[in-house]
């Protein structure tokens, strides 16, 4: 077995971008970016992070990292690499100029597109969550919150480009988390050739949690509102959802969660009373950040996310009646959507991410998926423009200007 080597800090974000080559791990946030190259070992669980990484540690290796994905059903294999060269990055000055407009690269070619479900069984979707969320039934806790997705599959016969997809991304959202990290090959439907490896890429704008010095960090959204290439359309919008009374509650609910998953590990937890405004360059979110000083400093970033995941922005509350009705309603695998993503280190440093705005590749086939949360105020239609604003990140991406 190789040891795991750390290459000298990379100049820039950029550089490793450029380096990203299928099968590398890519991960970067405003404090930086990583690139895992090789594979010493892989962990299958955010459980099984510490004790992986623990047996690969010795006194000559440079601190080892685990990088990777887990599913929406954390109860599904994740996939959590330890590489075996890794490079750093620090956030470079280039890295704050946003690129608004198309992608600077779009990926030629003919895409053959499908809809899961189509827009209108969605509306449909929508409401007979809805009436779950109105209906008591007796014996059971009732729903609070759900949230419901919809997938759009693209195809083609060439292969995506996966480096010049990320690229894109990175450079539309230079603020968000944007990653790209390989999948256990089988979908559990076997949709795909187990020969094509499959990759999850995308650009996230919600923090789960991070861990540094003994401190814990997240960052939950809920409540959206798409942006308008209008500036005072776009100022009236945010304005709107800071002030909306639907959006507020949803977002409380997923902020409770937060804290009270986060609680038993800090001695001190700081939760805003009031949502801030966050942006993407398709969206508006309401975001809360909480932050806490642990009371065990060695507590370890893959532990604090497997507490929290999956939180109330992508799953709902009570969390086991949201997943069961998204299972139930659903018409496709989450698969590693609305999982997490992101990496840590042998001292527990890390950030993990909510894996949206994503999509997962295999050849020349990419789902793209967008889900929105539902409370009892939420109106269907609104729902699903909201799925088509969100989708816009990844479509955008990929060169393709058109609502779906
Ligand atoms: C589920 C998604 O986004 C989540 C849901 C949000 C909402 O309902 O307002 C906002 C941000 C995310 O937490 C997605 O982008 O697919």
């Amino acid at each position: 077995m190789s040891l795991q080597r750390v290459a000298a800090p990379a100049a820039a974000v950029g550089e490793l971008l450029a380096a990203y080559r299928p099968g590398s791990a890519f991960f970067s946030s405003a404090d930086g970016a990583v690139l895992g190259e090789g594979e010493l070992t892989v962990a299958h669980s955010l459980d099984g992070v510490a004790d992986t990484l623990a047996a690969v540690t010795t006194p000559d290796r440079v601190r080892p990292i685990a990088i990777g994905a887990v599913p929406f059903d954390a109860r599904s294999p994740a996939r959590l690499v330890v590489p075996e060269t890794v490079r750093y990055a620090v956030p470079s000055e280039g890295r704050g100029a946003a690129d608004n407009g198309q992608a600077r690269h779009p990926l030629q070619g003919q895409w053959r597109i499908r809809a899961v479900p189509e827009p209108t069984a969605h509306v449909r979707a929508v409401e007979r969550g809805l009436k779950l969320l109105a209906d008591a039934t007796p014996g059971t806790a009732q729903l609070r919150k759900l949230v419901l997705a919809r997938c759009l599959r693209l195809s083609r016969d060439e292969p995506v480009d996966v480096a010049q997809l990320l690229g894109n991304l990175a450079r539309r959202d230079p603020h968000g988390f944007t990653f790209a990290v390989d999948l256990p090959r089988h979908t559990p439907d076997h949709r795909y050739d187990a020969d094509l490896p499959r990759t999850l890429v995308g650009a996230s704008p919600e923090l789960l949690v991070a861990k540094r010095a003994g401190q814990a960090v997240a960052q939950p959204l809920a409540g959206s509102a798409p942006r308008s290439a209008d500036s005072a359309t776009d100022q009236r919008r945010a304005a709107d959802l800071l002030a909306s009374a639907k959006d507020r509650h949803e977002h409380a609910l997923t902020v409770e969660a937060v804290a009270t998953g986060l609680r038993p590990f800090c001695r001190q937890l700081r939760v805003p009373p009031e949502p801030e405004l966050v942006k993407t360059a398709t969206m508006w979110h309401l975001a809360t950040r909480v932050t806490g000083e642990l009371h065990d400093p060695a507590t370890s970033s893959a532990e604090l996310a497997r507490a929290l995941h999956p939180t109330p922005a992508i799953c709902g509350t009570p969390t086991e009646a949201a997943r069961d009705t998204i299972t139930d309603i659903e018409p496709f695998d989450r698969g590693f959507y609305a999982g997490a993503v992101g990496y840590c280190d042998a001292a527990g440093d890390g950030e993990w991410v909510v894996a949206i705005r994503c999509a997962e590749v295999a050849g020349g086939n990419i789902d793209l998926f967008a889900g929105g949360g539902i409370v009892p105020e939420s109106d269907p239609e609104s729902e699903l423009a909201e799925t088509s604003a969100k989708l816009r990140t990844l479509l955008l991406a990929l060169g393709l200007d058109q609502s779906l």
